[in-house]
């Protein structure tokens, strides 16, 4: 699957993408060449970092196009090693815009402190209404930690199913390494990794308290 898109999505995709690295680099949630983000640009291709590329200081060169198969349309650069962990969500949630993966150290922290086969279990905050969907914090967003491995195809497929059994759950998190969350668009993404980031320090400083 390769074909054509609209450059001017694409140069507006690309913006939000260097402007949602600056924001979240100065965070601390994407140090380093941690991390990946894209930004849908047509029902067929992406917009997304390239492979090893600083988060904080993206410019237009380091964003590139991939069809949702995850191959590259016109660049000879290498898509994010976890491309397939993107173009998945894209395929499966056709609403999906963009996709953010960071790397913070209460995501990371809170991934390792959680059973094998358990998730985090987010309730009774106020703040889960950050998430797209959800309008009392009556009820639960469940974030499910899934094993790191280097093995993407493995991991989208695993992803892919839960998220057919989960349609609405806004995130995961991978054991030890970070957290993926998506949204209609970039802005609704980023208040997404913001609502997850307070909500993983809730927990952590629970956890803490409690001993
Ligand atoms: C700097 S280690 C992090 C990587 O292994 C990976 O997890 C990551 O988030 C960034 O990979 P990338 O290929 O640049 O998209
Ligand atoms: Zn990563």
């Amino acid at each position: 699957m390769t074909g054509s898109f609209d450059v001017t999505r694409y140069s507006r995709a690309a913006g939000e993408i260097c402007r949602a690295g600056q924001f979240l680099y100065q965070r601390g949630w994407s140090p380093a060449t941690s991390s990946n983000y894209s930004s849908r640009v047509s029902d067929r291709h992406v917009a997304i970092t390239v492979s090893g590329r600083r988060k904080g200081q993206l410019t237009g060169a380091d964003i590139m196009v991939v069809d949702l198969d995850g191959s590259p349309v016109q660049s000879d650069c290498r898509p994010s090693a976890e491309t397939l962990l993107h173009t998945v969500i894209y395929r499966d949630r056709p609403d999906i815009g963009a996709v953010l993966h960071t790397h913070s150290v209460k995501a990371t922290v809170l991934s390792r402190l959680v059973a094998e086969g358990e998730a985090v279990v987010l309730e009774d905050y106020e703040l889960q209404k950050a998430f797209a969907g959800v309008d009392t914090h009556e009820g639960r967003v469940t974030v499910p930690v899934f094993a790191n491995t280097q093995d993407m195809t493995s991991l989208a497929a695993d992803t892919s199913r839960w998220l057919a059994d989960n349609p609405g759950q806004p995130g995961y998190l991978i054991r030890g390494h970070g957290l993926y969350t998506w949204g209609r668009d970039m802005p609704e993404c980023l208040r997404h990794v913001e609502a997850f980031e307070f909500l993983f320090e809730c927990e952590l400083e629970t956890m803490r308290v409690r001993g």
